[in-house]
């Protein structure tokens, strides 16, 4: 059923690329806002997807769209930021932090002399670094900035799981967590099928070093690099999973998501972004989720952590 929208619900999204549009368009298709303002440094591009959604308007559900300028963050509810640069075949995320994090600085510092009172997410890359920019840019409390983390690895990882086990990927829960990218990791020890634990279902006493297993998890972790190689560039599924975390936040959902947040103690880490399970709410990050992890998953978190503390030192200056 399409949901319904009750009090007005306003979203502005920052950069309208691969990203920011597909967003878009998922999120006229879903109905889960009413208005919806499209802003770019390339002016006639914002103006020329606006143009383009609207025309769909009779056969999506019934919204303003718009491209604007920041002034139109005042009033917003949600600003998602999709602008800057992307990978090219073989770059990792982590190359793109210099040139973003200028462009996050412009931006983030425009979105807040509108005098904006809402909720930042967070999506160009290298997102778990960009998402700390935000936060020490903005000065909001940290709940109010939530990055797109490890949403999209996670649904990779199910879906893989799905495939392999022939199961509704609705049925398979599993995180991914970490970094977005490289350092990330795969949470074997929580892994469940219809709350059945992977190990039991598929009958593997050391599910970890599984080959198979292996495989679907390098699959996840290397899905950027070979859709890039295929494609230049991926968006329907991170626009798919930035439509999951608006609808969690407008429709007050305390959804259980996999986000990047400041972490303050939690997975004894701190003053870090990282991809872990959160509850997402109309007040942005209401908590960290703390699963039980074992040795190696504890100390393959703590390796993301500290390659992404660096970087993020480096990038605050
Ligand atoms: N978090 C995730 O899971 C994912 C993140 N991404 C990231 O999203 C970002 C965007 O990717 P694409 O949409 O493919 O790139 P794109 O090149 O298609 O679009 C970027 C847009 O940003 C705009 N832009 C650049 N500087 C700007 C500024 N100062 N103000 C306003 N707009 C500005 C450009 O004009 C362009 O329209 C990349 O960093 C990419 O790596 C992509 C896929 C998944
Ligand atoms: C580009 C990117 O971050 C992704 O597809 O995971």
């Amino acid at each position: 059923m399409v949901s319904t929208v009750t009090k007005s619900r306003k979203v502005v999204v920052v950069g309208t690329g691969f990203v920011g549009s597909s967003y878009a368009f998922s999120l006229l298709n879903q109905g889960v806002a009413n208005e919806l303002v499209l802003i770019d440094l390339n002016r006639e591009k914002a103006e020329g997807e606006a143009r383009d959604l609207n025309h769909g308007m009779p056969f999506g559900s019934p919204m303003k769209i718009r491209a604007g300028d920041y002034d139109e963050c005042s009033n917003a509810d949600l600003v998602v930021i999709t602008a800057g640069a992307n990978q090219a075949p073989g770059e990792t995320r982590l190359d793109l932090l210099s040139k973003n994090a200028k462009v996050f600085r412009i931006i983030v510092n425009a979105v807040m002399k509108s005098g904006f009172k809402g909720i930042f997410l967070v999506a160009t890359n290298p997102v778990d670094i960009l998402s700390h920019v935000t936060l020490e840019v903005s000065g909001l409390p940290k709940q109010r900035v939530i990055g797109s983390g490890t949403i999209l690895d996670t649904a990779r990882f199910r879906y893989l799981l799905s495939e392999h086990f022939e199961i509704d990927s609705r049925n398979v829960h599993a995180y991914i967590m970490g970094e977005h990218g490289d350092t990330e990791l795969p949470v074997w020890s929580h892994v469940q099928i219809g709350g059945v634990p992977l190990s039991r279902y598929a009958d593997i006493d050391d599910i970890e070093n599984n080959k198979e297993m292996q495989e679907i998890f390098v699959n996840v972790r290397d899905a950027a690099y070979s859709i890039i190689e295929s494609k230049g560039a991926t968006y329907y599924g991170i626009a798919l999973g930035l439509v999951r975390l608006t609808k969690a936040i407008l429709h007050n959902e305390n959804s259980i998501v996999t986000v990047s947040t400041l972490l303050d103690g939690e997975y004894g880490l701190k003053d870090v972004f990282l991809g872990v399970p959160a509850v997402v709410n109309e007040h942005g990050i209401r908590q960290v989720v703390e699963l039980e992890l074992n040795a190696k998953e504890q100390q393959q978190l703590e390796h993301s952590a500290s390659v992404l503390k660096e970087m993020t030192e480096k990038a605050l200056g």
